[in-house]
């Protein structure tokens, strides 16, 4: 469950249902093999397998998990070929972003899929993107509701996955003006600097001690202190362990919100779910609400004089969302600036040519800050190139609010929409050499600017796209900036300095990285020195 806010547990859930397909067509009466119970066993359920295969229960219609639409009418968008109730299940593997991008590059742009009993439209080019992201906008505005949502932790009352609304625009009009906006962003540069110094000041101590840096781990470290800070005016990592009893609630509410989403593939057995996880659900929100409210109240307590986004909220509202703005800031920005210290370290010449662009423009004598960015093009080339590389959310859900036509093709009001954002930005028709790291390409001015805008989409688009990329791409830029001004990085846990990255995403929703990136920083320059 790491980083996807942004992302949904729904397709989780259905990576892992995978190696169970054979067992649950039931024309085709294959056992369930041992990896399928397993698959079920790790997302919580009873054995599936003998519901499906096994004799009939009261309560539950096997025949309607069968049923089709009545959609004949309709001039829906092409499908692969489909399975009966499963669909095209066993058209995925378990890096879901790659096997949607197989199903794209072979049946085309813009398909229908059905996903046991869910249905999706699954979005892969900058032009069908546009419809999406700008033509029909509004009407694609809302995120897909699962099942049980309304009990998980953030469920449909958290800001990114809150239906269009009075609540959403409310939440947005807040962020953008309160927090994420140009002029607050100003405000809370401080807070960002502190943050970058005290990051340096544990690389430098691991370097004159010669030891090891979990590159990641300090990252996020550093963006949970920072959207900590700008939100609530505390420092999460501090030491009694709030952030690390937070993350972890965090981390439980999605697993757990991984198997109450099997639901929504089960259809009409989807019931059984809550009856198992219900209780599990209800029990983390509640240690969650616990410990905000903790916060909360030495927040009141402190009353410091500068008001921050918990503040506005607190009176506006009463209101205590914020914590969503701490999960979709935090492991994306990590994982991204992660992945671009990767890349810089497996293209030396690319290291180079960014610390001569920052040793010419800002010095030796002092640490690059936010306001040298924008005489950075290339450090901003390379933070853009990573970011298309290894978008930290690959693929965004929408729902559709109301029947449209993309293309001539009918989209039937409340279908689920997955845009691959990840197969946009490779796209061989937008992009040369799309699976190579090239950050150049973004200093060359493009001759199409409108049909560029949906090709470069990391943070989706339109009204429902991320509101905090100016902040991530001003803390990515600063940050990725700061590491390669101070610091040489030989690569490994042994030092040894010769071994390359390994670029391979791990499978699931997300874009971490298979392996941890450790490294061994040797100081270049200490701008704490003089
Ligand atoms: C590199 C860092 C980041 C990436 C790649 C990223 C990416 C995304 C994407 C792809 C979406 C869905 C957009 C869509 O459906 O069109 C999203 C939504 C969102 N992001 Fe980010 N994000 C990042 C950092 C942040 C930060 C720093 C914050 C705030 C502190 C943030 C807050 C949000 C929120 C609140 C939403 C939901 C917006 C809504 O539903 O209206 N993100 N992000």
């Amino acid at each position: 469950g790491r980083s996807h806010a942004c992302g949904s547990t729904f397709f989780g859930a259905l990576v892992q249902l995978i190696p169970c397909r054979a067992a649950v067509a039931p024309f085709t009466p294959v056992p369930p093999s041992e990896a399928c119970c397993n698959a079920i066993k790790s997302l919580g359920q009873p054995c599936l397998c003998v519901l499906v295969n096994g004799p009939p229960i009261t309560g539950i219609d096997r025949s309607m998990a069968l049923q089709l639409p009545d959609n004949t009418h309709l001039n829906l968008p092409p499908s692969p070929p489909a399975l009966p109730i499963i669909g095209h299940l066993h058209l995925l593997t378990p890096s879901l972003f790659n096997s949607f991008s197989n199903l794209s590059s072979k049946y085309g742009p813009l398909l229908y899929l059905r996903l046991g009993a869910a249905r999706c439209l699954l979005v892969s080019s900058a032009s069908m993107a546009s419809e999406v992201f700008k033509t029909h906008d509004l009407a694609f505005s809302s995120r897909p509701v699962f099942a049980f949502a309304d009990k998980l932790l953030y469920g449909t009352s958290g800001f990114i996955t809150a239906p269009y609304g009075d609540y959403w625009r409310f939440m947005k009009k807040l962020c953008v003006t309160e927090l994420l906006g140009v002029r607050q962003l100003e405000r809370s540069r401080t807070i960002r600097r502190e943050e970058l110094r005290r990051l340096l000041v544990i690389v430098m101590e691991k370097a004159s001690k010669n030891e090891v840096l979990d590159v990641g781990g300090e990252l996020m470290r550093l963006t949970n202190n920072v959207t900590c800070r700008m939100v609530m005016s505390t420092r999460c990592s501090e030491d009694d362990g709030d952030a690390e009893r937070c993350r972890e609630l965090v981390k439980e509410s999605f697993e757990l919100a991984a198997k109450l989403c099997f639901g929504d593939v089960l259809g009409p057995l989807k019931k059984l779910g809550f009856w198992i996880y219900g209780k599990q659900a209800m029990n983390v929100s509640k240690r969650f609400d616990e410990l905000l409210e903790r916060v909360l109240k030495e927040h009141e307590e402190r009353a410091e004089k500068d008001e921050d986004l918990m503040d506005i909220l607190l009176k506006v509202y009463r209101a205590e969302k914020a914590e969503d703005l701490f999960i979709a800031g935090t492991d994306t920005t990590a994982e991204a600036m992660q992945w671009t210290i990767a890349e810089l370290l497996n293209h030396p010449d690319a290291f180079k040519r960014a610390r001569q662009e920052i040793e010419s423009v800002v010095g030796r004598s002092r640490l690059v800050e936010e306001s040298d960015i924008p005489s950075l093009p290339y450090l901003q080339a390379v933070v853009k190139e990573a970011l298309r590389l290894y978008p930290p959310g690959p693929v965004t859900t929408r729902e559709c609010r109301q029947n449209c036509r993309i293309k001539g093709f009918d989209i039937p009001e409340k279908t689920a929409v997955a845009i691959n954002l990840y197969a946009i930005m490779r796209d061989p028709d937008a992009w040369d050499n799309p699976n190579e790291f090239r950050p150049e390409r973004f200093l060359i001015p493009s001759r199409d600017q409108e049909q560029n805008l949906f090709n470069f989409v990391p943070f989706g688009a339109g009204r429902r796209g991320c509101p905090g990329s100016v902040l991530a791409f001003s803390l990515m830029n600063t940050v990725i900036a700061a590491m390669v001004q101070c610091f040489d990085w030989k690569v490994g846990g042994d030092g040894d300095g010769d071994q390359k990255v390994d670029m391979q995403p791990g499978s699931g929703m997300s874009m971490s990285m298979v392996q941890p990136l450790l490294c061994h920083p040797v100081v270049h320059l200490n701008p704490f020195a003089a």
